[in-house]
């Protein structure tokens, strides 16, 4: 294993000095923009997207000593490593090879001496089966009518990123089939879903990797409790997503089938697995589910093969280093300028804090500061009359936009004030970038704007399967490489772990109450036993 140590001491002094330096206000953003060469130098094109970074605080100098920091962390070794099937998830001892999911490559990729292609090849044809012949009718339901409904139960990783392309491509969901997400253990949650299917033309997708989550086992439970009492039978209406053995694992009696997702595959990298391919492939044809799958290939082949200057998720993950431990920007926000993308910014919520919200390296010892950056986000130009007025004058904070040159609908838009619509959305894109880089002065304080607010520009041509897969393996790449920068493994997650534990000691108490009503909630603390007493009283205290 290499050296995990968390900013090689030389570069990170020089930028911290650098940060300092770029304090002074000859390098206000409204300075560093200047100049006809400012975007040429401070962008970048690959995988089928182009990354504009020119409004980010950060010049050549900067740059390079980021590049520096890049090699002195070896991060492109480390993701190539990754890439060859190396346990780089070292907490867990496991290897981390979503990109071979939507790698079509016949190159091996091997895991303790055994092949892995083959085996994903072959749940990709199994999935390409099934969703032919549920399309085609040759699967249906108990009672013989096919099926028009699917409900994904799952949470987390087993549903984030499946939501995010399931939205942001319904354009194509051509196949006469609906897609509902039942994530949460809440109620509101499944009666609402209940309330819009026809249960006799549904079909739940029970997706867990562990298949052992407390929510998606409640759901689970509920579901085939209440197709029972519609008198269908729930093994006709259910498939599974899971690990090999896992207690969902197998098609004996629990469902019509079960589709496996791998151990070197973490939940939340894992829509390009059967995590995603199962229900995406029924909402919009397995074909299109494979055209996402090239796109994210492609990324994934630019994020390996590009130089570090032309790499656009290390270059991005550079800055978001920089941002945070350097410039001291605690929160990011990402601004699709494309509705359809809007579930994007809560897939990258779990794909980047889940994974870089750290404290220690990945040997264990303790960071200087804790990684991590706080994500968040809405489209716009919904997100400028919201919390715009915080973005311009209150705490700044870096942004992603994402523009899109080519909607996915073709429409006579007219011409209000002399635009269509998609020009009026990108009108604004620039207007926001270009106010909160340069400011304004004024004599009214009220009305001034400070300006210096770093953002980057994402844009996709299109906004189709393959567009949507690269810009998820982006995000991907560009989570492991801030990973690899700061030392830490993305891959784990034990700060999840807590909540569950505590949570399952005031389920037992819950319980304990349920079967004895005498039970005064003894196991927890005083303020805890209020909150018990007050759920099951149903009032408010006083
Ligand atoms: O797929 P499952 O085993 O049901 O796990 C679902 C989710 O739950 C956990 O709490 C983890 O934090 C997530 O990383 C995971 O994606």
């Amino acid at each position: 294993m290499g050296d995990y140590r968390f900013f090689h001491q030389r570069q990170h002094r020089r930028l911290v000095e650098r940060a300092l330096y770029l304090d002074r206000e000859d390098c206000h953003l409204r300075h560093l923009i200047r100049g006809d060469r400012r975007m040429a130098d401070f962008s970048a094109a690959g995988g089928g997207i182009f990354y504009d970074y020119s409004r980010q605080r950060v010049d050549e100098a900067t740059m390079a000593l980021l590049f520096e920091l890049a090699e002195a962390a070896a991060a492109t070794d480390r993701f190539a490593d990754m890439a060859h099937g190396k346990k780089v998830n070292v907490t867990e001892n496991r290897a981390a090879l979503h990109m071979a999911a939507r790698s079509f490559s016949d190159h091996p990729v091997r895991v303790d001496g055994h092949d892995i292609k083959p085996d994903l090849k072959a749940v990709r044809n199994q999935i390409k089966t099934f969703c032919d012949a549920v399309h085609g009718g040759e699967i249906t339901g108990s009672t013989g009518r096919s099926f028009r409904h699917v409900v994904v139960v799952g949470i987390g990783g087993s549903y984030l990123g499946t939501e995010f392309v399931a939205r942001a491509l319904e354009a194509f969901a051509d196949r006469d089939v609906s897609l509902e997400f039942l994530s949460n253990v809440d109620i509101h949650n499944f009666a609402s879903i209940w309330s819009r299917v026809d249960a006799e033309r549904t079909l739940w997708v029970v997706i867990s990797k562990s298949y052992t989550t407390a929510e998606t086992m409640a759901n689970e439970d509920l579901i085939r409790r209440t197709m029972q009492e519609r008198r269908l039978d729930p093994s006709k209406h259910l498939v599974t997503v899971t690990s090999k053995g896992s207690p969902g694992d197998g098609d004996a009696g629990r469902g019509l089938a079960s589709f496996h997702m791998f151990d070197f595959i973490g939940g939340r990298y894992s829509v390009t697995s059967a995590v995603g391919g199962v229900p995406l492939g029924l909402y919009l044809g397995y074909d299109r589910f494979e055209r996402f799958l090239k796109g994210a290939e492609a990324m994934d082949r630019h994020a390996l093969e590009a130089p570090p200057e032309q790499n656009l998720p290390l270059i991005a993950a550079l800055l978001t280093v920089w941002n945070t431990s350097f410039l001291g920007y605690p929160q990011t926000a990402i601004i699709p300028y494309a509705s359809p993308l809007s579930r994007l910014t809560p897939h990258v919520q779990q794909l980047n804090m889940e994974s870089n919200g750290k404290s220690v390296d990945a040997l264990g010892r303790p960071l200087a500061q804790p990684a991590g950056t706080v994500v968040f986000g809405e489209p716009g130009t919904n997100a400028q009359h919201s919390f715009f007025q915080l973005a311009h004058q209150g705490k700044a904070f870096p942004i992603d936009f994402i523009g899109v040159l080519n909607p996915q609908y073709r429409m006579d838009e007219g011409a209000f004030k002399g635009v269509g619509h998609q020009q009026e959305l990108w009108a604004n894109l620039l207007a926001q970038a270009t106010a909160l880089a340069m400011g304004q002065a004024s004599g009214d304080p009220a009305r001034s704007f400070s300006g210096n607010r770093p953002s980057s520009i994402i844009v996709l041509e299109n906004l189709d399967p393959e567009d949507v897969g690269r810009l998820l393996a982006f995000y991907e790449a560009r989570t492991i490489f801030e990973a690899f920068i700061w030392g830490i493994n993305p891959f784990d997650q034990f700060g999840v772990e807590l909540g569950k534990v505590t949570a399952g000691v005031i389920r037992g108490e819950m319980a304990a109450r349920n079967q004895n009503p005498e039970h005064d909630f003894d196991a927890v603390d005083a303020i805890n036993r209020r909150y018990l007493r007050m759920i099951f009283s149903g009032r408010l205290p006083g």
